[in-house]
């Protein structure tokens, strides 16, 4: 019986303005509150709006156990540090996860496995859960994806990470913002490769990101713990056929002994 949950989550990036993060966030709300599955944890669902955006999508899900996080934290703990936020002040608001190292941090603001790394262990020391992003470069084989992943899982969490809830989402720079996600073939060899590399780690999810939508879930039939969405989430109404989805895939893979 599969004991995982699955995991769906979604980054709004800097696509969404105030108001519509909030109607996006309280429609969601609407459909979720009593969502069985949701409710019992067999599916695990969190919100990544932009910084402004938090506190209102907290209070759109207070009562249900959606969780919202952050895009970002800075990788000192505190001080003289203009215009950044911290994970201790996102812990305060709140939040429960907050990603870390997405590709697009790493190519336009210069984010290093260094600094990866730095905010992946403050994340874990305010107990908030890391949404690691790793991904390969260029297009390539699946095991050279995996060689190239493993080593920045191995960069960011070091020992700190392996025995703590953390989120891996695996997401290729050349899927990302695309008009499809990688191959189902690619996705799987990828995702199984790097669970056997935190076999370690029972808490460790790890999803899929690059162009999901709807559908994908179902097509990948276990071989992923859930998917990280991006654009084609959007529309709440999509997200919550992925969150249906994920429920109905646990419930099959439960029924089936998986
Ligand atoms: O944060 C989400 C991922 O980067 C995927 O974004 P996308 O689905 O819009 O390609």
């Amino acid at each position: 019986m599969t004991q995982h949950p699955i995991v769906v989550g979604i980054s709004f990036k800097m696509y969404f303005g105030y108001a519509q993060t909030v109607d996006w966030c309280r429609h969601v709300a609407r459909q979720l509150a009593n969502h069985a599955a949701v409710l019992d944890g067999r599916v695990c669902v969190f919100v990544l709006p932009s910084f402004p955006a938090i506190l209102p999508a907290l209070e759109a899900f207070a009562g249900t156990p959606v969780a919202v996080g952050a895009q970002n934290l800075y990788h000192s703990a505190n001080g003289a540090y203009t215009g950044e936020v911290s994970g201790a002040m996102l812990a305060e608001m709140g939040c429960r996860y907050v990603e870390v190292g997405h590709a697009e941090r790493r190519r336009l603001f210069g984010e290093n496995d260094d600094i990866v790394a730095a905010k992946a262990q403050l994340a874990l020391d305010e107990g908030l859960t890391p949404v690691l992003c790793i991904g390969e470069a260029d297009r390539g084989s699946a095991d050279e994806a995996i060689e190239e992943c493993r080593g920045q899982i191995d960069s960011a969490l070091g020992a700190a990470g392996r025995d703590r809830p953390v989120v891996i989402a695996y997401e290729p720079h050349w899927a990302i913002g695309a008009s499809a996600p990688a191959s189902l073939d690619h996705i799987a060899a990828v995702c199984q490769g790097l669970r056997g590399h935190l076999r370690d780690n029972p808490s460790a999810s790890v999803i899929y990101g690059g162009s999901a939508g709807p559908d994908l879930l179902t097509r990948l039939a276990g071989q992923v713990d859930g998917l990280f969405l991006g654009r084609f989430a959007h529309d709440p109404t999509a997200f919550v056929s992925v969150v249906n989805e994920a429920a109905a895939l646990h419930h099959s893979s439960t029924t089936q002994g998986i």
